[in-house]
């Protein structure tokens, strides 16, 4: 509660005095004022944390200030001190916009008590406000974040496909944001306020996979005992996220090529069609030309859908997002879990970048959360991270451990390392690279082709 602005609007002398002794004891700056009115013009002159105020007074009372704030948006914490009982009136007060309220007469750590709650609730929503600042500042598009360059690629199109109406297909490995992605586009698109409707094509058995995407009516079926409205249906308005689109059976890809060109979907056992208004985004794990050079996926529906694409890259082709990504798990597990982690220790950040990540970003939140339960202190160590992280020990390691005797080996990890963390300093900048690891820009293309690593 330390330097906490609080303001004071009581007429009653006795109450101004003791909040004054009381909150000026637990460290806040203090004002305080004998009416709604002088209180109103100090909250349009100075800046307070918490207004401590009276409903009934001379001039302008509690409920009246309230309105006057929420007239001028000025953005403030009141908490309104009503006599014993009056619970209407207390309700009054928070449907006006107060925070709280406390019920008079108070003791002295009833007060610190409702304020430091306060304070508290100040505290998460300014971390929350920092969050929100930092993800918003180019490093993420919705709920999705990254700062590398193939993710700054991504977040473009998205925002530059999401005003179209055109079916997106979004590929990438699993958990490399490819749900997260199609819930951007929809946020971002003139049809944010319709429903946003997912279904994964390979989670559903292929005999309900047609009533749940297109509905039926009663008695299509022998369980059918009630009409059901198919997910067009329930997207219409919005967008309709076809996860796993490479899983659908053959024969509902002919039935949904024909909603998709007509805009009308024909439910189970109906004879007549209804027309739909969906964006579809579709999402696949697979090569999807492979799937229909196969023979699996239909080549029409393939090029009806493959209008926009666009690939989730896999997290180890990023690792300069690794840090960013760990420092908002851990923000979202401290106020999930409650507990006050502060960052990684460095030979755990090194696990962590050097770790291949077949899972993506799915696995690192995993390793994160399980990170944060594991710590014992301030800090994960690579012991609270998943064995499979601690295994991954460098040849580096290896040598310095003496389990690794091969100058060969040892002498390409060296390389590989330095090159990617100049790389990294240089945002992919190879020329600027090259003079960094003083060797030839030709040598470096060389060594980027052997070590396999994508600038
Ligand atoms: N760029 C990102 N920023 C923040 N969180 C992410 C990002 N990408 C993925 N995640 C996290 O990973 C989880 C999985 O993401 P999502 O479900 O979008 O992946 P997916 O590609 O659709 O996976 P799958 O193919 O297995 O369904 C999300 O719940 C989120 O926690």
């Amino acid at each position: 509660m330390n330097e906490l602005r609080v303001l004071i609007i009581d007429d009653e002398e006795s109450i101004r005095h003791m909040l004054s002794m009381t909150l000026r004891k637990e460290g806040c700056t203090l004002r305080a004022v004998e009416n709604g009115e002088d209180g109103l013009k100090e909250l349009i002159a100075n800046t307070y944390d918490v207004v401590l105020c009276d409903v009934r007074m001379p001039k302008m009372g509690g409920l009246e200030l309230l309105d006057e704030l929420r007239n001028r948006q000025i953005e403030t914490m009141v908490i309104v001190m009503s006599a014993f009982g009056n619970r209407e009136l207390a309700i009054d007060a928070l449907k006006r916009g107060a925070y709280d309220y406390i019920d008079k007469p108070f003791t002295r750590d009833e007060i610190v008590l409702t304020l430091a709650k306060a304070s508290e609730r100040l505290r998460l929503g300014r971390e929350n406000e920092e969050l929100r600042a930092r993800v918003s500042n180019q490093k993420g598009l919705g709920r999705l974040i990254g700062q590398s360059e193939p993710m700054q690629q991504v977040f473009a199109t998205l925002k530059r496909v999401a005003t179209f109406k055109s079916t997106v297909l979004l590929t990438g490995e699993s958990g490399t944001g490819k749900e997260l992605a199609a819930r951007a586009i929809h946020e971002l698109s003139p049809r944010s306020k319709g429903p946003f409707v997912a279904i994964n094509c390979g989670a559903i058995p292929e005999a309900l996979l047609e009533s749940e995407l297109f509905g039926h009516v009663r008695g299509a079926f022998t369980d059918a005992s009630s009409d059901h409205e198919g997910l067009f249906q329930a997207a219409s308005g919005g967008t309709l996220f076809l996860d796993e689109i490479a899983e659908l059976p053959l024969s509902l890809q002919v039935k949904l090529l024909r909603v998709l060109q007509e805009g009308e979907v024909r439910r189970v056992g109906d004879t007549k069609s209804v027309p739909v208004d969906v964006r579809i985004v579709a999402a696949s794990l697979h090569d999807m030309a492979k799937r229909v050079e196969e023979g699996l996926f239909r080549e029409d529906l393939f090029y009806r859908i493959n209008v926009i694409a666009l690939r989730l890259p896999a997290l180890r082709e990023r690792p300069v997002d690794i840090p960013l990504l760990v420092r908002h798990f851990i923000e979202e597990q401290n106020q999930r879990q409650g507990t006050s982690v502060r960052s990684v220790d460095p030979q755990a950040l090194e696990a962590l970048t050097r770790y291949a990540w077949p899972g993506n970003v799915r696995e690192l939140y995993n390793a994160i959360e399980r990170g944060v339960v594991m710590s014992a202190s301030e800090h994960i160590t690579l012991d609270d991270l998943p064995p499979q992280l601690r295994q991954a020990q460098s040849p580096l390691q290896a040598v310095l451990s003496g389990d690794e005797l091969s100058i060969k080996k040892l002498s390409a990890e060296l390389e590989r390392i330095l090159i990617t963390r100049a790389l990294e300093r240089t945002e992919g900048n190879r020329s600027a690279a090259a003079r960094l690891l003083e060797i030839s820009h030709r040598a470096l293309l060389y060594k980027l082709k052997d070590y396999a690593i994508d600038a």
